[in-house]
């Protein structure tokens, strides 16, 4: 053994020591952290039945005061992933959140319930969109999570439609990096793949690198991009195209990462409840409006947010399920409902509308 290494030995010994002694001491920070949260339970148990314990806008500031106060050497953005994990570990001390997602496992949209209420949330997959409204209307649930547009293909439709016969509202955005991957089962033989499996999304936010590099191989839409995973599971002239969480759960070999074909893919879910939340200091608001239908209907709609100053972040338009040629729009934009000029121009839409749905104020997503 040379000096060199009895001195390496030594230091790492060292170094392991401070670990050590600091990690007793994050321990013992993160269980006085966690008896407080008991204690606040305790508080909020007193004010009745419907004490709420999952506040929004307050994990968004707890979340934003750990990236605004990193200094490194960890990212920001794993400066809070950390934080998210002890404070949903601490909500799960006060009372565990239960929290459906459209499935199956595997599922970006488990990906984004994850990263929006950590690990220790209880969480269910459920087959539909529809259901996950369902199961939250009735109370079977806490949230739900449910995607909304993606940045290359747009808006999903089925969840926009869904608050036309609802009464939730939007308490939470998430947004994920979508990262699609081609992936094949230990029994596929990848020169004789005839057959790709995916979502009809995910299919479309790859069509370039497909027409590239498969030409000739037969597309098929499946319910999810999970489910394609599972189909590839027996197949030998098969590949799915999915995501890191469905090659793990079913044990696919990835034989091309990101595939997508724009860099910055990204997809945008909403967290539905029956909270009203209050304002967390960065936050954005989603209506729904219907206006009458005649001429000038969409600039007296959007007129006020100009005159007032707020930032629309997305308008889209959707049929109403009244009558044909009719129209409803959902507008998103920044701030809270709460905020005075926002409120003005808020009154000032409902007075033009034909119907006006606030369908919530809620923290921007800061993961
Ligand atoms: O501040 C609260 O209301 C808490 O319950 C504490 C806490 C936390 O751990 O920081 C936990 C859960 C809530 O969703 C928000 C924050």
């Amino acid at each position: 053994m040379t000096e060199e290494t009895v001195g390496g030995d030594q230091r790492l010994l060292e170094l392991r020591n401070r670990i050590d002694s600091i990690d007793s001491e994050i321990a013992r920070l993160i269980s006085e952290r966690a008896s407080c949260a008991l204690e606040v339970a305790e508080v909020k148990k007193a004010t009745g039945e419907d004490a709420l314990y999952y506040r929004p806008e307050r994990e968004a500031q707890v979340l934003r005061r750990a990236m605004e106060r990193n200094d490194g050497p960890l990212t920001d953005e794993e400066m809070a992933r950390l934080f998210r994990e002890i404070m949903s570990a601490c909500l799960a001390l006060e009372e565990p959140v239960k929290v459906a997602y459209l499935g199956p496992e595997g599922t970006f949209t488990q990906q984004a319930a994850l990263k929006h209420f950590g690990n220790s949330a209880q969480s269910r997959p459920l087959a539909a969109i529809d259901e996950v409204f369902r199961e939250v209307e009735a109370g079977a649930v806490n949230y739900g999570v449910v995607p909304v547009e993606n940045s290359t293909e747009g808006v999903i439709n089925h969840t926009l439609d869904n608050f036309m016969n609802s009464n939730l509202s939007i308490c939470g955005e998430v947004e994920l990096r979508i990262h699609h991957h081609l992936m094949i089962s230990d029994v596929t033989r990848p020169e004789s793949i005839t057959r790709i499996y995916s979502h009809a999304q995910s299919l479309a936010q790859c069509r370039k690198w497909l027409d590239a590099h498969y030409p000739n191989v037969e597309r098929v839409a499946v319910s999810s991009n999970a489910d394609a995973a599972r189909r590839v599971k027996g197949e030998w002239n098969a590949a799915a195209i999915a995501g890191d969480m469905a090659a793990e759960l079913y044990g696919l070999k990835v034989l091309s990462e990101k595939i997508e074909d724009r860099p910055d893919n990204s997809t945008r879910f909403l967290i539905i409840g029956t909270q009203r939340v209050p304002a967390s200091g960065d936050d954005k608001t989603s209506l729904m409006v219907s206006m009458r239908n005649e001429p000038g209907a969409l600039h007296d709609l959007l007129e006020p947010f100009r005159r007032y100053g707020i930032d629309l972040t997305r308008v889209e338009t959707r049929p109403s399920q009244s009558g044909n040629w009719t129209y409803v729009f959902f507008v998103d934009f920044k701030g809270h409902r709460n905020t005075d000029d926002i409120a003005e121009a808020l009154k000032e839409v409902g007075a033009c509308a034909s119907d006006l749905k606030v369908l919530g104020s809620y923290p921007r997503g800061v993961l």
